[in-house]
């Protein structure tokens, strides 16, 4: 057989295979149309929930599970996002606010999670995200709230304090910064950047750019934006932001911790479902006396339940008042965590619970 045919022979097996895919995936989609339809014959004058976070969990750690190869787990599990956001997408268009502007990493995040078939909003701040879900005019919110470098997002800590959302969701990403300018690199005389950005970069701004001035801005895709229109500016921003302005990358993945990972949380105004591995977030008040934080924590020993994280943040009510922002492993409806929580509340002033929810899978 000649190279022709070969190819002829393998590309007409990819044809037929394509139509089964194309055939299945429209067949999964009615199935999605069905699913709707019973949630709204179910829903007696009931708000209809039709995004489902611990089935979306549930479906792509299955996806992982059985996936066999050549195509690695994550990227199979991101194709059924996309194919799940799809179906999502014909029983709700969900609209999703983020904190922008456009081209940020907290839009990507929104996109790793919900996957491309959502409405996507920017936002100019962490309080206007929880302002529109909380109103109802967006049906989930997406916000920063730690990075592996430079620690927590204190502003998302804090609105959570305010605020009836619930957390339904996470999302991990890997964040690489870029040295993006059009201008000649001889020629470049400052660098925007978010400061948080440019913390996570300084040891390379310190080793090639030593001598140029570094200009915090409030966010990286606006960096971008800067740097893109004036001449002898530089920015430090990620893929999306030197897409959306054309500016050229001369130098990528600039961060100097290689694991450099944000995390997000997604918010909305329901309560989600046990995944089978899920984490739970608290806020604890506690009274300022000796020990205090030994008693909130000592249930979770006595239990066996791992802390995912510990975050001490003043009360803003008197002075030397804390909250401390507890995430463990588990869901709010097990057993043994409900037995956590009764004895926490005994030894502090408040317990508010920010949500339940799957463990990310992506
Ligand atoms: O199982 C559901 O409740 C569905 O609506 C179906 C489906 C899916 O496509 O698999 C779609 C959206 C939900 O967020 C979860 C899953």
């Amino acid at each position: 057989m000649s190279e022709e045919q070969e190819l002829s022979k393998l590309r007409d097996q990819i044809d037929q295979i394509d139509q089964q895919i194309q055939q299945l995936v429209n067949d999964r989609a009615k199935c999605a149309q069905a699913v709707a339809e019973v949630k709204e014959r179910y829903a007696q004058g009931q708000q209809i929930q039709f995004y489902r976070p611990e089935r979306e969990a549930q479906v792509l750690r299955k996806v992982m599970d059985r996936n066999q190869g050549p195509i690695a787990n994550e990227d199979m599990a991101r194709l059924f996002r996309e194919v799940m956001s799809m179906c999502l997408a014909l029983e709700e268009p969900l609209k999703v606010a983020y904190l922008g502007p456009q081209g940020t990493f907290t839009q990507a995040a929104a996109l790793k999670h919900f996957g491309h078939s959502v409405l996507c909003e920017s936002q100019v701040s962490i309080s206007d995200v929880f302002r529109e879900v909380e109103a109802g005019t967006m049906n989930y919110g997406v916000v920063p709230v730690e990075n592996s470098t430079e620690g927590v997002v204190t502003h998302t800590l804090d609105s959570f304090a305010g605020s009836s959302l619930q957390i339904c969701g996470e999302v991990a990403l890997r964040i690489h910064h870029h040295f993006l300018s059009n201008t000649d690199p001889e020629k470049i005389t400052r660098v925007y950047s978010h400061p948080q950005s440019l913390a996570q970069c300084r040891q390379w701004l310190d080793s090639r750019w030593a001598k140029i001035e570094r200009i915090p801005v409030s966010s990286n895709a606006e960096a971008a934006r800067r740097a893109a229109s004036e001449e002898g500016a530089a920015a430090i921003a990620g893929d999306a932001a030197a897409e959306l302005y054309s500016i050229k990358v001369l130098a990528s993945s600039i961060e100097d911790m290689p694991d450099n990972t944000t995390r997000f949380l997604i918010i909305g105004r329901d309560e989600t479902d046990a995944s089978g591995d899920d984490k739970t977030s608290i806020m604890v008040s506690s009274r300022n006396q000796p020990g205090a934080l030994y008693h909130v924590l000592a249930p979770f020993h006595e239990k066996d339940i791992s802390l995912t994280r510990i975050e001490t943040r003043p009360s803003g009510v008197g002075t030397w008042n804390y909250n401390f922002f507890i995430d463990f492993e588990g869901h709010v409806t097990n057993e043994n965590i409900k037995e956590v929580l009764g004895k926490v509340s005994a030894s502090a002033t408040e317990v508010k619970v920010l949500g339940s929810y799957p463990k990310a899978v992506l």
